[in-house]
């Protein structure tokens, strides 16, 4: 046996002996293992069968209902120092937080059986991939992530593999190892702590996704993003979409969106019918997480670490993500929906009525929406109609553009274009975006989310910064940097923008600016479209919502650059200096000109 699988053996041993279950299962991730565990929480109510003749194989889990969505104000990042979390992390000292925790683990699986499930983000031959073992009391939890990650024996073998590697060369074994449990599923009595400098996880008293999933943000973004920066690669809140134009060419796009925002949708999207008819085409690579690192052609290259797709449930219908739709037909896990009369799925934005709410009771509007507005769904990323087979692709696929956006119900235009690196790492760092339900506390609060990773950040977001800031360097061919805004409101509170499928658009529009096809209008905050840049055929869109969605409204502007100038201070002395120049360059360049000059220019 291998150095790294005895450190997996001892601290299993270690868990069980804290934990003190019934008994330890290793997950191998076969297909026999599944059907019994399914099996298993069918009869004891944890999955709810749903109608066999329109959803094969579809089960549906209630949560408790004080447990529907991640929680921030529980999420912990404890390291040595205070100052590396940084102002964007709640942070508690390590030997605290692991005494803390492991009171409450202590005795926690009596009763319950302990899986070990071990698994790989992103392909299981890919460098750019990483492995974890989660250990876990919840089977719900074992059949997501086999859904969500590439689960069982091989990456188990890859980390054997890798352990002898490490031990020849004298290091440490290098999997994360993620400890949960739902404990008693007591908000009182809940954390989700990460440990980055021990690339360790902790997690009690939530079965919800986002808290207990811990391939997910626990691993694939805060430990990432942490790994990444003393490694040089990005892991990023980001989906990634390829876009094949009529000539075949295809250009890859990674977009950071705050959760809740529309990265499952704009992954998925279905060309307009003008588009589709001249041969566009769009596929999916990933749908909520990417990694990124430089190839040695000094471009990035980006993996998507999943396997599958944790999505928002409602407002998923034929007319928005038709591609989502037909990804859960079969085979897909529904938590926290509502259910139909014949025992289908159902959530707000579906035709039909529901009869069952989330919580299994009449449905009665009096009790808010019948799906919890977070209610998922976890399906295979395979099952979708869109899904590319560069998803397997070892090296990961080149992109071409980084798009920041957020839901800005004003000031902020349909799309904008960044000057270069910098000033679009201050675009990014600048974002702001309502809050969603996707996190409890108040939704429609406007907050900033740098580059969407307010939540996931595993470090302090001025150093988070400056790493972004680093990869312009000698040799690279960066992306170029994008925002977009699809949530941008008319004073009827109606979005200006149709959105959806039209957003291709948009992305037609980004992907010729890095051709140097596309014209531009030159502004203080960026190149914005002019109005003949964008082909707008066939849409319903008038001259003054058009002049709205690309217009710059300098007194607007003026106050947003303050604000980013205070919110940089905030991060003192670990905010770059070249970040805080870039803030006064746009401020200054938006001071000297109350209604800003815009320039046409060439692509
Ligand atoms: N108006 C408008 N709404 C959109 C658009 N794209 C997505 N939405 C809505 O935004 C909500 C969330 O969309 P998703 O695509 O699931 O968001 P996400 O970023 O993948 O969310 P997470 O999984 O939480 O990270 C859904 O209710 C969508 O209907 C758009 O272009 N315009
Ligand atoms: O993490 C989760 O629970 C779901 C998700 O994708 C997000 O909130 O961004
Ligand atoms: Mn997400």
């Amino acid at each position: 046996m291998t150095s790294q699988l005895d450190t997996l053996n001892r601290w299993v041993d270690d868990v069980a002996r804290l934990t003190q279950p019934d008994s330890i299962h290793w997950c191998d991730g076969s297909d026999a293992e599944n059907r019994a565990l399914i099996a298993q929480m069918e009869r004891d109510g944890t999955l709810i069968a749903l109608n066999p003749e329109t959803h094969p194989n579809c089960w549906l889990h209630r949560s408790h209902p004080s447990d529907v969505a991640r929680v921030e104000h529980l999420t912990l990042v404890c390291t040595k120092n205070k100052e590396d979390a940084g102002p964007n992390n709640h942070w508690m000292e390590p030997a605290e937080a692991h005494a803390k925790i492991d009171a409450l683990f202590a005795g926690c699986m009596r009763g319950r059986t302990l899986y070990v499930v071990p698994y790989c983000m992103g392909p299981i031959d890919s460098p750019i991939a990483r492995c974890g073992v989660e250990i876990t009391d919840s089977p719900y939890v074992v059949a997501n992530m086999r859904i969500m990650t590439r689960m069982g024996a091989p990456a188990l073998a890859r980390i054997e593999r890798e352990s002898a590697e490490a031990a020849a060369r004298g290091e440490q074994p290098a999997f994360v190892k993620g400890l949960h449990s739902i404990g008693e599923l007591d908000p009182e009595k809940r954390f989700i702590m990460h440990f980055p400098e021990e690339l360790t996880i902790k997690s009690i008293g939530s079965g919800y996704g986002g808290n207990a999933l811990l391939g997910k943000k626990c691993h694939a973004l805060r430990i990432g993003s942490f790994q990444a920066k003393s490694e040089g690669w990005l892991a990023e809140h980001m989906l990634i979409v390829g876009i094949e134009n009529p000539q075949g060419e295809t250009h890859y796009v990674a977009a950071a969106f705050p959760s809740a925002c529309g990265k499952t949708n704009l992954s998925m999207l279905i060309p307009p019918e003008g588009y589709r008819a001249k041969g566009w085409k769009v596929w999916t690579i990933g749908d909520d997480i990417c990694w990124m690192t430089p190839g040695e052609d000094g471009r990035l290259w980006a993996i998507n670490p999943e396997a599958g797709y944790f999505g928002v449930a409602p407002g998923t219908s034929k007319s928005t993500n038709p591609n989502a739709l037909a990804t859960i037909q079969r085979d897909t896990i529904y938590t926290n929906v509502a259910v139909t009369a014949d025992n289908q799925p159902w959530w707000e934005g579906l035709p039909g009525t529901p009869v069952t709410d989330w919580q299994g009771r009449p449905y009665d509007p009096k009790n808010g929406p019948a799906a919890h507005p977070n209610s998922r769904f976890t399906v295979s990323a395979r099952q979708c109609p869109s899904w590319s087979a560069q998803a397997e692709a070892a090296q990961g696929v080149p992109i071409s553009a980084i798009v920041f956006g957020g839901r800005r119900p004003s000031l902020v235009p349909l799309v904008f274009e960044a000057r270069d690196w910098a000033h679009g790492v201050l675009v990014g760092a600048a974002m702001g975006s309502e809050t969603t339900a996707a996190a409890t506390g108040a939704v429609g609060v406007l907050r900033r989310d740098s580059m969407a990773m307010k939540p996931f950040c595993g470090y302090n977001y001025g150093d988070y910064f400056a790493h972004w800031l680093s990869f312009d360097r000698p040799g690279a061919q960066l992306p170029k940097i994008f925002h977009v805004n699809w949530f941008r409101k008319g004073a009827d509170g109606k979005f200006l923008w149709p959105g959806f499928g039209d957003n291709l658009r948009v992305l037609e529009w980004i992907i010729d600016r890095c051709k140097g096809e596309a014209g531009a209008q030159d502004t203080p905050i960026g190149f914005v479209p002019g109005k003949r840049d964008l082909h707008l055929e066939g849409l319903d869109l008038d001259d003054q919502a058009l002049d709205t969605l690309l217009g710059v409204d300098a007194a607007g502007w003026n106050a947003e650059l303050a604000d980013i100038g205070r919110y940089l201070d905030s991060f003192g002395a670990r905010a770059p200096a070249a970040l805080k120049a870039e803030q006064r360059r746009v401020a200054d360049a938006l001071a000297r000109d109350e209604a800003p000059v815009r320039k046409a220019v060439a692509g």
